[in-house]
């Protein structure tokens, strides 16, 4: 099958969160399945920076219909590897940026809707062109699209088939995320998609009062996926919704739950070149040298055997449960262990965990930036791993941790509650420990892991189970491909 990927950010080349990690993992285990994969993405400077992108080669120059002007646009491509293409839609004036949609101190570009709906439009009118080229190009099986910023292109690109009378693609699938993300923009921006007026209203992108385009993505795709089945049930009720349950519920029928997985190529500790040591179930020793690393990086105390090293790394937003970490910030200061923290995000929650580690500097370590290397440290370092997520679409660093023997304390939310099983409830398999997303619930979460890792076989045996779970991406490679064939 060729499929087509369309997304606003991918692993290694821009990443703000685990869009980026889950749909290269996804675009690679369907090229190793022997598929045709093409993934469109804004050619952002960092992207165009890459040392991949810097050969990439212009393929199509375009012309894009944005309301009452056209646009200039260009695509290059390259193939990082065999079975991949990557596409980018570069316009320097919307890409060209250090940041893909704002900086910390302004918040959102003004004009992400003029971005991203040139985005959309780009990558419809470079299928169209290719399309017309035969074999040579890129016609699609499946175009799949994914979060706001793709959200549009099922929908235009319908369009664009009736409007040119020209098939484009066989099936179009639209993949939510994170549905707090919604893509809302000024009514007046609905201009610029030169859209048929009848979907301006409420049963088009209309949504109280302003845009939506995740709304586009939801209502006009052939199949709607999001990313755990949990969630998949969450998000038709009031609770998880985030004001498109309805929208959701009218989709039910096509609506599917199909759960991330990691891609071992980037997170296996037996092979992770970004530890100081490797290690795998059969032998832990690498995990203590990556432990001892861990603290040293961020400048904690030593930490003898018996002091729990807990870790945490998320985009600092509410999404993530920070409030309920600073509520447990006693917690922290009084027991006898150690926490280092590594995130982004507002500003409010930046300066409160960083003076959560002002007031214990050998004991908790803040680093407020995004780092990589960093993330994979903590994952391998850490005793236990923290995700208080108040929601959690899939999640993907409880998976991580669970193959890098690291305890994960999740919340019992979204992907979270199906994917990790608490230790205390079911002795045999369980590879975690979860909590309701409360402050209190979350103490006795802790709490209980401080007994779990006094009871070293037990602590021992709960990381077995998570290191011998297999989370690669092929099985979820393999309920995609069935969906893509209209299973
Ligand atoms: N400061 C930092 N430095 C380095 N790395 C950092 C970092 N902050 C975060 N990361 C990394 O970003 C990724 C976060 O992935 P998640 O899936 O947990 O959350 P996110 O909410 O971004 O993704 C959304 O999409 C994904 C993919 O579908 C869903 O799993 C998830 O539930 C949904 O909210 C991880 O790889 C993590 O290590």
């Amino acid at each position: 099958m060729k499929i087509v990927h369309v997304t606003s950010e991918l692993f290694p080349y821009i990443k703000t969160g685990g869009l980026a990690d889950a749909v290269a993992a996804l675009g690679a285990a369907l090229a190793d399945k022997g598929h045709e994969v093409a993934v469109f993405l804004p050619g952002y400077r960092a992207v165009r920076e890459h040392p991949d992108a810097v050969k990439a080669e212009r393929r199509h120059e375009l012309r894009v219909e944005l309301g009452e002007e056209f646009l200039s646009g260009e695509v290059r491509c390259f193939s990082p590897r065999q079975g991949l293409t990557v596409y980018l839609v570069c316009r320097d004036e919307f890409f060209d940026r250090r940041f893909p949609y704002g900086t910390a101190d302004r918040g959102d570009y003004e004009d992400n809707a003029q971005r991203f709906i040139f985005f959309a439009k780009a990558v419809v009118e470079t299928l169209r062109l290719e399309a017309g080229e035969g074999a040579s190009g890129c016609r699609a099986d499946v175009v799949h699209a994914h979060d706001w910023q793709a959200a549009l292109v099922p929908l235009l690109l319908r369009v664009a088939e009736r409007r040119h009378g020209q098939r484009l693609a066989e099936r179009t699938v639209f993949t939510i995320h994170n549905i707090a993300f919604q893509g809302i923009a000024p009514a007046s921006r609905f201009a610029l998609t030169n859209l048929p007026a009848e979907l301006r209203g409420i049963e088009g992108l209309e949504y109280h009062g302003q845009i939506s385009t995740i709304k586009a993505g939801i209502l006009f795709s052939d199949t709607v996926t999001t990313v755990s089945p949990r969630y998949a049930r969450e998000i038709q009720t009031p609770e998880f919704g985030c004001g498109l349950d309805g929208v959701v519920r009218t989709r039910a029928s096509v609506l599917r739950g199909l759960l991330n997985g990691i891609d071992p190529a980037v997170w296996n500790p037996a092979t992770d070149p970004l530890l100081p040591a490797q290690y795998s179930a059969d032998g832990l020793a690498g995990k203590a040298k990556c432990r001892a690393a861990l603290l040293a990086a961020h400048g904690l105390a030593p930490a003898e055997d018996g002091v729990p090293v807990y870790g945490m790394v998320c985009r600092l937003t509410e999404q993530k449960g920070v409030e309920l970490l600073l509520a447990n910030a006693e917690f922290f200061l009084r027991e006898d262990c150690r926490l280092v923290i590594l995130g982004t995000g507002a500003r409010h929650f930046e300066e409160a965990v960083a003076a959560l580690a002002a007031r214990a500097p050998t004991k908790i370590a803040v680093s407020l930036k995004l780092d990589e290397a960093a993330s994979h440290l903590i994952e391998a370092g850490a005793d236990f791993f923290l995700m208080p997520s108040l929601f959690e679409p899939c999640g993907l660093n409880q998976m991580y941790s669970q193959a890098y023997g690291t305890v994960p304390i999740v919340s019992e939310v979204g992907g979270l509650a199906d994917t990790v099983a608490d230790a205390d409830r079911d002795g045999e398999h369980g590879t975690g420990l979860t909590h309701s997303p409360t402050a209190a619930a979350m103490a006795d979460a802790l709490h209980r892991s401080l007994a779990l890792f006094a009871d070293k076989s037990r602590y021992a045996a709960v990381q077995q189970h998570g290191m011998r779970r297999d989370f690669s991406w092929a099985q979820a490679a393999s309920a995609y491909e069935a969906l893509y064939n209209g299973i």
